[in-house]
């Protein structure tokens, strides 16, 4: 199936099938996940976000695949491509957007803090729409790569919604306080040129050429070394996140300390019930 138009070297096969997403993966270590709701310009339902958050989880367990492109299907019947439009307003109730059983959810907050939390890189891909809920989720992406044609804004205070975690503040830490009040007041929409001139996207392309673009720079990060990567991603979330983003930084630490002697000598001994002996270990400057 085809997500984007133009063409990659890679092959992609199926990873799983679901109704509003396209999950793939190629053998080399680059998974793709789209949104497939392109009638809707991309917009999630709680369904699409259940959906978002396995396929990211199965990413997230699988330690052959190390970059994720986040992108969205299209064209539509119009010709019109997204990204994702946010949440799907036809489904929004009184305190949530409402799945097949009508009980009302916020889920994607806990994407949002997936992907963020994902220890590889996700790279959006945005080849049109980046609206509301859905700028929000290109902008937890680790890097951004839009289409010429693409638009990103806010609708929040006009539809009755606002994202007051990282929509705001995280955006804020990207673009600058005032740019990000800007966003958010009066709901403009902004080209490609505009979001790499404020900082919120990486690189332009042509429409044809995003995905293989996209594959250029995974094959580029996949050429470094996994830890490195996973503990620089944590290590700039640290900053913005409190003692979560420190707690994740620093359970990496603790996974590469498991990993040396000195650390198996504590475990050897606790369970050989006798005192540890780790004097052979010095105390490096
Ligand atoms: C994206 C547009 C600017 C595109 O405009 P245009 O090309 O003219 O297309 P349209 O004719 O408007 O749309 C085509 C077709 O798609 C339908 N559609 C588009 N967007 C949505 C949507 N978000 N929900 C439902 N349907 C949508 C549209 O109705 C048309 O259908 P037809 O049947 O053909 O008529 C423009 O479409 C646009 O502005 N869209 C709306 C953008 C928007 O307001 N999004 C919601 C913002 S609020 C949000 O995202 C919630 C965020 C969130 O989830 C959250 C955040 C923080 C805490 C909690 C939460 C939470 O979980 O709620």
């Amino acid at each position: 199936m085809k997500v984007l138009p133009g063409k990659t070297s890679l092959n992609w096969t199926e990873y799983k099938s679901y109704e509003d997403i396209l999950f793939h993966k190629s053998d080399e270590g680059i998974a793709r996940i789209a949104i497939n709701r392109p009638e809707k310009r991309n917009a999630f339902r709680p369904q699409t976000v259940d959906e978002l958050i396995n396929a990211f989880n199965i990413v997230r367990n699988d330690e052959n695949i190390g970059v994720v492109l986040f992108t969205g299907a299209g064209p539509d019947k119009r010709g019109i491509y997204s990204f994702c439009s946010g949440g799907d307003q036809s489904v929004r109730g009184e305190n949530g957007y409402k799945n097949d059983e009508g009980k009302q959810r916020l889920n994607v907050l806990e994407l949002q803090r997936l992907i963020r939390s994902l220890p590889k890189v996700v790279i959006a891909l945005v080849p049109g729409f980046a609206i509301g809920g859905g700028q929000v989720l290109h902008l937890i992406c680790d890097l951004s790569i839009a289409a010429e044609n693409a638009i990103f804004g806010q609708t929040g205070p006009r539809v009755g919604s606002f994202d007051a975690g990282f929509g705001s503040s995280y955006l804020a830490r990207l673009v600058g306080q005032r740019k990000a009040k800007e966003i958010w007041f009066l709901c403009r929409k902004y080209n490609s040129k505009e979001a790499l001139e404020m900082g919120l996207i990486n690189a332009i392309t042509k429409i044809e050429e995003l995905e293989a673009e996209g594959v250029i720079w995974a094959r580029e990060i996949l050429r470094n070394s996994p830890t490195a990567i996973r503990i620089l991603k944590a290590s700039f979330n640290a900053e913005n996140d409190g003692i979560a983003g420190i707690q994740e930084l620093s359970g990496y630490t603790t996974q590469l300390f498991y990993s040396s002697e000195e650390a198996q000598e504590g475990r050897d001994a606790f369970l050989e019930k006798r005192p540890p002996d780790f004097s052979e270990y010095k105390w490096t400057p």
